[in-house]
């Protein structure tokens, strides 16, 4: 897929700044609160899902003040689009998380298929307690499961496509220091 750079920076130019690093960095202050109050004594193994919670997880995991194992995978379903569409594993978890809490990092829950997906995963690899903490939380009514929360929200969000913060707008702009939100989208 080639790409028009001159749109991708426009895209930057003209959008809309929904939240700074500060305000970010705060949120992600608070939910490590949360998540040493909550995780400290149940030696958890973290994932960070590719590529979205690559930030996060970097800001999020030097303030937890435990012993952790942390390791990675990849399920995909926008792929450089920004509507999604089939679920595509890029990569499993390699970790076995048998009788293990897992804690799941991640940038958004949007329509959450993804992170069901996941915690769906975690639990049939034999989790004993599947975590999900996610930067932003994306307000609509077209969640997958509506009854479906992750267990540690940074800050809410619009309903705009947003990129910042390792969210991409077409694979471009995951190093935006802030959420910004397409213009017109
Ligand atoms: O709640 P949903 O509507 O399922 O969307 C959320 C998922 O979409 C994005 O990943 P993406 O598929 O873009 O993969 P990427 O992070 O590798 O770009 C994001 O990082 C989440 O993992
Ligand atoms: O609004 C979004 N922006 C970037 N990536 C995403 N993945 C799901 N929703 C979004």
């Amino acid at each position: 897929m080639s790409v028009d750079l001159a749109h991708i920076r426009q895209v930057m130019a003209e959008a809309d700044c929904l939240y700074t690093a500060e305000e970010l960095d705060a949120a992600i202050a608070r939910m490590a609160g949360e998540i040493n109050r909550d995780l400290a004594e149940r030696d958890p193994l973290v994932f960070c899902v590719m590529n979205g919670g690559l930030i996060f997880a970097g800001k999020l995991l030097p303030l937890l003040d435990f012993p952790l194992e942390q390791s990675y995978l990849h399920a995909t379903r926008y792929r450089g689009e920004t509507s999604g569409g089939e679920l595509f594993w890029k990569a499993k978890p390699e970790l076995s998380m048998v009788d293990r809490d897992v804690l799941i990092v991640d940038d958004i829950f949007d329509e959450g298929h993804t992170l069901a997906a996941i915690v769906d995963y975690c639990k049939h690899a034999g989790a004993r307690a599947v975590h999900t903490a996610v930067l932003i939380d994306k307000e609509h009514d077209r969640k997958a499961r509506p009854d479906m929360n992750a267990d540690y929200v940074g800050l809410p969000c619009i309903d705009r496509y947003i990129f910042g913060y390792g969210m991409d707008y077409k694979g471009y702009w995951r190093n935006a220091p802030g959420i910004f939100a397409v213009k017109g989208m």
